[in-house]
């Protein structure tokens, strides 16, 4: 569904250069739950942000579906961002709007979406996340699981075949990371969404996902099934991971 070829990102600007990709090849099938993990620093986020259209890769291929979505502009880039859900970290929510506003907010541009349209779509996916009851809510009146759930609400109203997803769990306690990795289980497989999560969290990986990519000072060090990755890891880096480092 989605194949990387050859992805390097070099940052150059007033400070030191910095690759922050360099030379990552990877493939994510459509419906896997796919993990990027890696240290702080690794280049999970640069990578996070080159699928999403936000940073521009400085060599390399991005397909999806056909196409380098690295090469698009305009009207074909903003379609390319449509099929794609983000859930970043720190949620992004409009604090001035309610919980149903902020749901509501990727509509306004959608096609076919009058008032009642909206309403409806925006009642569905609240009751997907488990947040009906809250619909008029203020963002400053939810914990931060609840806004996590709003924020995935959002990302997936104009139905994108992919949520992509930064670190969906590091703000939140282990009782409501357990909640929030079932719910998006449940998105992947009752919607049929590609999910790709970014996380430094090992136990994240091996709860949900059924792929893993890990990265090392901008290097994919290895990917594939899960079970096979941390079954018999091959690099350095995914036996420190794992914490069995020689
Ligand atoms: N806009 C930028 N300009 C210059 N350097 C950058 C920029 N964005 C990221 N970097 C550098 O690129 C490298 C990779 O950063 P990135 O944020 O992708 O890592 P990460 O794996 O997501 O880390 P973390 O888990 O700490 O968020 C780092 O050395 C970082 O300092």
């Amino acid at each position: 569904m989605i194949t990387i070829s050859h992805l390097t990102k070099i940052f150059e600007g007033k400070g030191p250069r910095v690759t922050a990709l360099e030379d990552v090849n990877l493939e994510i099938g459509k419906g896997d739950i796919y993990g990027i993990i890696g240290m702080s620093g690794a280049g999970k986020s640069t990578l996070l942000r080159c699928l999403t259209l936000l940073e521009r890769p400085t060599s390399g291929q991005i397909m999806l579906a056909g196409q380098d979505i690295a090469s698009l502009s305009g009207a074909q880039l903003r379609a390319a961002r449509r099929g794609m859900g983000v859930v970043f970290q720190g949620y992004n929510l409009l604090m001035q709007k309610t919980v149903a506003e902020n749901v509501a907010f990727p509509l306004r541009l959608e096609k076919g979406y009058d008032k009642a349209a909206v309403q409806a779509r925006v009642a569905e996916l609240l009751a997907i996340v488990g947040l009906e009851d809250r619909a008029g809510a203020y963002p400053a009146q939810l914990s931060g699981g609840q806004k996590q759930r709003v924020a995935i609400a959002r990302a997936l109203a104009t139905q994108p075949e992919m949520l992509l997803c930064d670190e969906p769990t590091s703000a939140l306690d282990p009782l409501t990371t357990k909640s929030m990795l079932a719910l998006l289980t449940d998105i992947n497989k009752k919607l049929g969404v590609t999910i790709i999560i970014i996380t430094h969290e090992l136990s994240v990986v091996q709860a949900i996902c059924s792929h893993v990519a890990v990265i090392s000072e901008g290097r994919l060090a290895e990917s594939g099934a899960v079970a096979d990755v941390f079954g018999s890891p091959r690099s350095a880096v995914t036996k420190l991971l794992l914490g069995r480092e020689e």
